[in-house]
């Protein structure tokens, strides 16, 4: 052995094996190796499980409910691309639509400006956002009455439908998305879904071409929301049924759960569901039960 680089790039049994040391020796030779290479004093991070300084301080767009705003430590990070999965049912949507409305509060209710609304698969659901908006008092007891009735809801929610992935998808998200954004007029972009696109174009042979697609748009929803500080919330059917091009680009992963049982409030009841946490940098994995009412989707407290 004539050098350190000959040392540092033997493994321990080699070296114990050359030498005749000890392993408690051949340790501490490559502590000396590596010290002896050392040109600055190493830095000592201290990573903790739950907290990322970035995501920190951030600005988050509440949901309208103080429990999975409390799950979600403020709500979506206005710098990331969340992800919504679960299946058909789960009450997917229903979030989405209540974020939609939770974003046209002023910024000290949770809120930040008007929203971006993508369908991709299924015709928005108009009816079910009216009911929402007609229910807003309820889900929102912290705000005065008169704030609320003063949000013209309705009108600050842009709706697009891409009915494909080139022609319709990709174009509203590099043109029409951002020039909204880069306006100032929307602080909110939701895609429902992703994952219906890539089921319906690509088939099974596809995979480089689809794989190829993927990291486009999942580059482009990222872009925008970092560029924009801009919540993006992708909604999709299952996970992670787009595979690592897509995990690598979304900062928050939840999950929404259907459970078996049943929750009543008065004359209504609803499937209980389960929000969880999949990974997030700023967040421990935890979750929430919750059910949908009228007013929208609630934490159900114990
Ligand atoms: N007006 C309402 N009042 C109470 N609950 C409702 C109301 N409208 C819808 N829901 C609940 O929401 C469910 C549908 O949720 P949603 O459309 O968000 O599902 P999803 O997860 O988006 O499913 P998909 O992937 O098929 O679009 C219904 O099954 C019902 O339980």
């Amino acid at each position: 052995l004539k050098s350190f680089r000959e040392v540092l790039v033997s493994s321990e049994p080699d070296l114990q094996k050359m030498t005749g040391l000890s392993r408690p020796d051949v340790q501490e030779l490559l502590h000396a190796a590596a010290s002896a290479c050392r040109t600055r004093q190493p830095i000592t991070l201290q990573l903790q499980r739950g907290e990322c300084r970035r995501l920190e301080s951030g600005l988050r767009l509440g949901t309208g409910c103080p429990v999975l705003d409390q799950l979600l430590r403020g709500g979506l990070p206005a710098g990331g691309v969340t992800e919504l999965a679960g299946a058909s049912g789960a009450g997917k949507t229903q979030l989405g639509l209540q974020l939609c409305l939770s974003v046209q509060y002023p910024v000290e209710h949770g809120g930040l400006s008007a929203a971006l609304y993508i369908c991709t698969e299924d015709p928005f659901p108009i009816r079910r956002l009216q009911q929402l908006i007609s229910e807003q008092p309820s889900l929102r007891s912290d705000v005065p009455p008169s704030l609320i009735g003063r949000l013209r809801f309705s009108d600050n929610i842009y709706l697009e439908h891409a009915a494909d992935l080139q022609d319709s998808l990709q174009v509203c998200l590099s043109r029409r998305a951002a020039l909204l954004l880069a306006q100032g007029r929307v602080r909110l972009v939701v895609v429902d879904s992703v994952a219906a696109l890539f089921r319906s174009e690509f088939q099974p042979g596809d995979w480089l071409e689809r794989n190829k697609q993927l990291l486009t748009v999942s580059s482009m929803v990222h872009h925008l929301s970092h560029e924009f500080t801009t919540p993006v919330l992708c909604i999709n059917q299952v996970s992670p049924a787009l595979g690592l091009a897509w995990a690598n680009q979304v900062t928050v992963r939840l999950m929404l759960r259907r459970l078996q049982a049943t929750v009543s409030r008065g004359d209504q009841s609803s499937a209980l569901r389960r929000l969880e946490v999949v990974f997030a940098p700023h967040l421990a994995q935890s979750s929430r039960d919750v059910a949908v009412w009228r007013e929208g989707l609630r934490g159900v407290l114990d």
